[in-house]
């Protein structure tokens, strides 16, 4: 497996300011997060990564697809599947999206040979922790859960709220690890109601996105005129 860089945090980031705008508006974004060299690591390993699972709910049920898995489907099962990924999204909640799951268990993420890993246990130790701490205003934060995700063309997540009881989740993140976006390829990170759009991010390379549980957002679908996907690592920030 790709090894990475010495993983560094930005040293010019001004948590003050930034926990001052979290606490307005319940969100902030952190930009070059990490030193160059390691956001360009991780985008390379998202990228040369064979182990995708795609995930996809019916109702309440979760389905996972394997690259394999859906490699072997034919056009009718593909057509019926996009038919009912747009019927679920009609009007209820609906995912679709690629993921690499890293576990949540300290000890098996320590040692755990997985990147994915390594770049979860950076962001639940010093400095990196004490930044997300100070800037959410959160003392409580123990550690970051983590997966990597990659939206492709007709991906999306509907609205919800991320708070599921006994996660003791304080705050979403989203790390941007797609070098170029234009907003018009849709995956914008939305927070909005029924009524209005309060904001948004378009994907950013090296920017975290850092947000409050609960609070409504969803992932616009992505359109055929993206480039490439949009990869993340994405969790939230929770107590033991
Ligand atoms: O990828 C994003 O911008 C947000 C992901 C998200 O909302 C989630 O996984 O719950
Ligand atoms: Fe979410």
């Amino acid at each position: 497996m790709t090894g990475l860089p010495v993983l560094s945090l930005n040293p010019a980031i001004d948590a003050t300011a930034l926990a001052a705008r979290y606490a307005a508006d319940g969100r902030v974004q952190i930009h070059e997060l990490l030193a160059p060299a390691g956001a360009q690591a991780l985008y390379e390993l998202l990228r040369s990564r064979d182990d995708w699972v795609q995930v996809v709910n019916s109702g309440e049920k979760l389905f996972e697809l394997t690259r394999a898995a859906r490699a072997a489907m034919t056009a009718e099962q593909r057509a019926q599947l996009d038919t009912a990924v747009y019927a679920g999204a009609r009007s209820g909640f609906q995912l679709r999206y690629e993921t690499i799951r890293v576990p949540d268990d300290a000890t098996t993420r320590l040692a755990s040979p997985d990147p994915l890993a390594t770049l979860a246990n950076w962001l639940s130790s010093d400095p990196v922790i004490t930044l997300l701490r100070t800037v959410t205003g959160t003392t409580e934060i123990d550690f970051a859960d983590a997966q990597a995700t990659a939206f492709a063309p007709g991906d999306l997540l509907t609205g919800h709220d991320d708070a599921v009881a006994g996660k003791r989740r304080h705050a979403a993140y989203v790390l941007g690890l797609t070098p170029q976006w234009r907003a018009e390829w849709g995956g914008l990170l939305l927070f909005h109601d029924d009524h209005e759009v309060h904001g948004g991010y378009v994907p950013e390379f090296n920017t975290l996105n850092l947000f409050r549980v609960p609070m409504r957002h969803s992932v616009t679908e992505v359109t055929r005129a993206a480039a490439h996907r949009r990869y993340s690592v994405t969790g939230w920030l929770r107590s033991r």
